[in-house]
Order: structure tokens, then sequence, then C-alpha cells
């Protein structure tokens, strides 16, 4: 009998959810059981020690009920969540073990902190601009992992990412506002996620980018997020943690 750790999974038939099963049998992990939309959280929860969520911002608030009833973590990797979102979270992370992340990848979270490095040490002379690009089929932007790169850029400057960002730029815009952090989203094809942030000065530029090849860099994360999860005081989590970084 594997007596391995118990992974509930939310959104188990989407692209990640099947990611998910693979990498959590690679892990040597138990895949408790699985759910989308229509399923009962309750009941899933109650059923193992972890849960891990890549389904929809509109299923946030019953997956984080269900995890604090069972008292079971929670690793959160859905996107296009907003600032209510947020604060479920914050609440949620008062009575359970909640790891939320707009991408679970080793690369992207490095990737962040070179961007806050580069942030901090280059002046607001230096122009920021994240470009993100994925497949055709995803439904919010920008991505999280765009969004976790300008709050990493924001935290180098020592400023707000909500009071400084850009998006969408369309029309007679008027000239680039020093100090702002822009974001530009492309959609198309199959591509896992490709990310890259721009510093731009007068007569010179340096881009860093993550270019992720297939899922299987997310699933693993997660996995690795859920593992550490296990055991964790009430609070909200963040993946250099768990990775070391
Ligand atoms: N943090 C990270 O590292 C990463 C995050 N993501 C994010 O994960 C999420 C899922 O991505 P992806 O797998 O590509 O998307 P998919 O659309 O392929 O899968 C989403 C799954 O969630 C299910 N779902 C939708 N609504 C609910 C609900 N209310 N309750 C339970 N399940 C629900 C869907 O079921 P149904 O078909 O029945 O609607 C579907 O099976 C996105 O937000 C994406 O941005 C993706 C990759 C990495
Ligand atoms: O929807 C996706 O596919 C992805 N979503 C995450 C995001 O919004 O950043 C992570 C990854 O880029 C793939």
């Amino acid at each position: 009998m594997n007596s391995g750790t118990r992974i509930g999974i939310i959104g188990s038939e989407g692209r990640m959810g099947h990611a998910l099963a693979e990498a959590v049998a690679a892990a040597g992990e138990v895949l408790a059981g699985g759910i989308d939309k229509g399923g009962d959280p309750v009941a899933l929860a109650s059923a193992c020690d972890v849960l891990i969520d890549f389904s929809s911002p509109h299923a946030l608030e019953a997956n984080l009920d269900a995890a604090m009833g069972a008292g079971v973590p929670i690793l959160v990797g859905t996107t296009g969540l907003e600032e209510r979102h947020h604060w479920l979270i914050d609440s949620a992370a008062e009575r359970t073990a909640v790891l939320q992340t707009g991408n679970t990848s080793l690369g992207v979270n490095m990737l962040a902190h070179l961007v806050r490095e580069a942030a901090a040490r280059l002046g607001e002379d230096w122009d920021i601009e994240i470009v993100e690009t994925h497949h055709r089929m995803k439904v919010d932007a920008p991505s999280g992992t765009a969004l976790l790169l300008g709050e990493a850029a924001a935290q180098g400057r020592a400023i707000r990412l909500a009071d400084h960002s850009v998006r969408g730029r369309d029309g007679i815009t008027g000239a680039r506002e020093a100090g702002t952090i822009g974001f530009a989203s492309l959609r198309g094809g199959s591509v896992a996620g490709d990310h890259t942030v721009h510093f731009l000065a007068d007569n010179e530029r340096i881009a860093l980018s993550h270019l992720a090849e297939n899922r299987m860099i997310f699933a693993r994360g997660a996995v690795r997020g859920a593992q550490w999860l296990i055991g964790k005081a009430p609070g909200r989590y963040r993946m250099p943690e768990v990775l070391g970084l």
C-alpha cells in the first residue's frame, strides 16, 4: 500500500490537472481525488492531506472554505485573482497554511529574484516593461507570472505596483510616464508561458527572460510546494520559501 501524502486536485481535468496527476505519481505521492466545476471541495478536502487548486478564481472562496473546514493546507496556483481574492486568502491563512503563487516553477522564481535586484540597482531612468506570451486558450491577462514579476520590480524600487502599473496601451496614450511598470500580453498557439522583463535606458537595454517548454515545470513545483505545506502552521507562504531562494 502507498503511504505517501494524499493530494487532492481542484481543476483535475484541465491542462494543469493532467500535468499535476503525472507529477504526483512521479513524486511517489497519492492522488486522493480530483474535482472540476460542480464538484464538492468539502468531500475532497476531507479525503486528503493537502489540496492543490489550479482551476478558476470563481472557485477560490469555496476551496479555501473547504481547506479551512478540513484543517488541510492548500496551494493556490489559479491566476486572474483580484484584490478581493487576496483578502480571502489572507483571511483563510489565519486558520490554515496557504501558498498562493502565479508561478510554481523554480526558473520563474529565480527570475523574480534577479528582477528585484536589477530594479533596485538600476535608476528610475531605466524604464521597465513586462511582456508575456501564452497559448490561445488562456483566459486572463496579464498573466499571474507577469504580475509576480511586476511585484518583484516594484519591491526592488520600493514602490507599490498598484500605483505604478500601466496595462494595455491603445490610442493616443501620450509619452511614457517615468517610473511606471508596463505590461503587454500576446496570445496564440500552444505556448506554455514566456515572460521577458525589459529594462530600457538611453542607448542600452537589458532583457531578462524565462521560457516554459511544458507544464511539468509548474506541476513539479506545485507538488513540491504541497509536500512542503504539510504540518506548517496557519499562515500565508510563498514559493521562494519552498525553493530555498
Ligand atoms: N501558478 C502556476 O504556476 C500556474 C498557474 N496556472 C493557472 O492555473 C489555472 C488553470 O489553468 P489550466 O489548467 O491551463 O486551465 P484549464 O481551463 O485547462 O483547466 C481548468 C480546470 O478547472 C476546472 N474548473 C473551472 N471552474 C471550476 C470550479 N468552479 N470548481 C472546480 N473546478 C473548476 C475546469 O473544469 P470545467 O472544464 O468543468 O470548467 C478545468 O478542468 C489558470 O488560472 C492558470 O493561469 C497554470 C499554469 C501554471
Ligand atoms: O494559464 C497558463 O497556462 C499559465 N498561467 C500562469 C500565469 O498566468 O502566469 C503560469 C504560466 O505562465 C502558465
